[in-house]
């Protein structure tokens, strides 16, 4: 098969299996071309594929080359006007016949265009493309709003100093994010964070995961409200060990063992990071390692927080919990790592056609079947970036109440530990079913009520989010609490609640966080009359919690969901 024969066949993948596009291409086993070739091709034509999409259509191509599908016209568009030695096949090779004869007509589309697009020359388009910035014409899908890419610099291996006047030597400082989130990728500007230490934000798409810092582990890419908790949490040395009960990827346990490291005491602490799923434990412990945080944390790969014993001896110095449990995702905003690819639209003419060899027939549905024609744009997650939470599209009111009863549950449980003065609750879900709702009940809980929890308010957090302006939301009718909170209660405690909206010139993902905080025996009983709340058992519908617990452990839950996916 020929390079575009296999590239597109590379793209075809209906089930979305076998990982990124990245893992695709490279364990392929049976092609001629390169992986490195093909992945070239791939990556390059997405990049120029709003362009490309418009001189096909224009030049009538798939209407008159009926062997060509939109993806092969992309591919070998790409490489007939823009790759320096042209379409890679031989010359009597069905594709190049087909394409070559279209040159003429291809090449004046694109002078069009690029004139269109105010470019003197081929190069000022080919700079504009690469920086994201070419205009994408009216048949453009609405683009995400931009989303910087944020950057935590790793003080267990080096300074934000230290930064600055390497990896990002030459950058020049803008005091307005807003600068930053118009930006183009190639611009070299940083923005330095006001609200979480060791923070920088860079424009959208630049390209630093092959930097010496990143993959070195000295920078981390970890968006700024997921900084959030490890943050408030607010261990100082007063504070003896912490727990991160729900640890992989290890974003936020790698900044807790950088704060923990950054207030040294006398008596070494720990970081005991719980993971669940054995495959995710084995990427928190590479990113533990790399970001030199092994001395600090102690991975409990493949266990269960909920099944640690709260007053064993293991935990008698455990002062802080941080729990970022499993959620629906629905604050998740398009991520960094995923290429477009905008397909020119299939004339009707061109769908399979049942007549021919056997083997013709083969070839050409197997190039056929690449392109979704219900579809004209190919969405790809080109690495295997480590990511916190995968977005969910089927938050269904169950899936919902699922899994607000999983997290009330372990946040419930997070309550036990004997030693335990703080608590941090976080989702990346934008739902109040798993925010407020969740904070609220547990405030309500017996076991809140037995050891004195409560919110820990918005004068008692750290400068950088007792400042954010975006707090917690009343949402009539999903909290079903209102008549049991008196009404200032309830004001300070959704002051106390930390919300991120996605999508805003704040350039966050949708996200929530609140803390608690434990007092003496005293403050249970000033609280007695205000929580007259549910019970634990109440609380807690174990049957749901195992369901869902149960479908997101089972490796065949991912492929499940994928297929679900695919009917629609
Ligand atoms: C939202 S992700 C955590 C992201 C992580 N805190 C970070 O910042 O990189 C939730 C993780 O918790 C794990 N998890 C869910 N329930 C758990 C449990 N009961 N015990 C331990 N881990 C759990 C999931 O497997 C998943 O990896």
């Amino acid at each position: 098969m020929s390079l575009y024969y296999e590239a597109a066949a590379t793209l075809a993948n209906p089930n979305k299996t076998g990982g990124s596009l990245k893992s695709r291409v490279y364990k392929q086993t049976d092609v001629k071309s390169s992986p490195a070739q093909i992945f070239a091709l791939i990556t390059e034509t997405s990049k120029w594929s709003p362009v490309l999409k418009t001189i096909i259509e224009r030049s009538g191509l798939l209407q008159e080359e009926k062997k060509l599908t939109p993806l092969l016209a992309l591919l070998l568009t790409h490489d007939l006007l823009l790759a320096k030695t042209g379409v890679a096949a031989p010359t009597n090779h069905v594709l190049k016949l087909a394409i070559t004869r279209h040159k003429a007509r291809l090449g004046a589309e694109l002078t069009k265009v690029r004139l269109l697009r105010g470019c003197a020359t081929l190069d000022a388009l080919r700079h504009a493309v690469n920086d994201g910035s070419v205009d994408t014409g009216p048949t453009a899908l609405p683009k995400a709003p931009a989303h910087p890419r944020w950057v935590r610099v790793n003080t267990l291996k080096t300074t934000l100093d230290e930064q600055l006047s390497s990896t990002f030597a030459g950058y020049e400082e803008t005091k307005h994010l807003s600068v930053i989130m118009s930006a183009r990728s190639s611009s070299k500007t940083y923005f330095i964070d006001p609200n979480i230490p060791n923070l920088l934000a860079f424009p959208p798409k630049i390209e630093l995961s092959k930097s010496t810092a990143y993959v070195g582990g000295q920078i981390i890419f970890q968006d700024k409200a997921s900084c959030f908790p490890a943050y408030l949490l607010d261990v100082g040395a007063e504070i003896g060990d912490i727990i991160d009960g729900c640890a992989a990827p290890g974003n936020k346990t790698t900044q807790l063992a950088a704060i923990v490291s950054a207030a040294p005491t006398k008596a070494p602490r720990h970081v005991i990071a719980f993971e669940r799923d054995k495959a995710r434990a084995s990427t928190l412990e590479k990113m533990v390692n790399l970001a030199s945080a092994d001395n600090v944390v102690t991975i409990k790969g493949g266990q269960d927080f909920l099944a640690a014993q709260p007053g064993s001896e293991e935990y008698s110095k455990t002062q802080a919990i941080l729990l970022d449990p499993s959620c629906s995702g629905s604050g998740i905003v398009g991520r960094d790592d995923t290429i477009e690819i905008q397909l020119p639209t299939a004339p009707e003419s061109i769908k399979p056609n049942s007549k021919g060899s056997a083997s013709k027939k083969r070839k050409r549905t197997d190039v056929k079947s690449s392109h979704p024609e219900e579809s004209t744009t190919l969405k790809l997650e080109v690495d295997n970036l480590p990511h916190e939470e995968s977005p969910e599209d089927n938050n269904t009111s169950d899936r919902l109440t699922a899994l607000s009863t999983f997290q009330l549950r372990i946040l419930t449980h997070a309550m036990r530990f004997p030693q335990a003065r703080r608590i941090t609750y976080s989702t990346c879900s934008i739902h109040c079913e798993e925010n407020e709702s969740v904070v609220l009940q547990a405030l309500q809980s017996t076991i809140a009520k037995e050891r004195g929890w409560a919110i820990l308010k918005r004068e008692q957090q750290v400068t950088g989010l007792r400042d954010w302006q975006h707090r917690g939301i009343w949402d009539d009718g999903k909290l079903g609490l209102e008549a049991k909170t008196r009404d200032h209660a309830k004001e300070e405690i959704l002051d106390a609640c930390i919300r991120c909206e996605k999508g805003t010139d704040a350039g966050t993902m949708g996200f929530f966080v609140a803390a608690f905080t434990r007092h003496g025996p005293e403050a249970v009983e000033q609280n007695e009359d205000e929580w007259n709340g549910f019970s634990d058992e109440e609380a807690m519908d174990n049957a749901a919690v195992s369901a869902i617990l149960q479908s997101e452990s089972t490796p065949a839950y991912s492929e499940k969901r994928t297929k679900k996916k695919h009917r629609k």
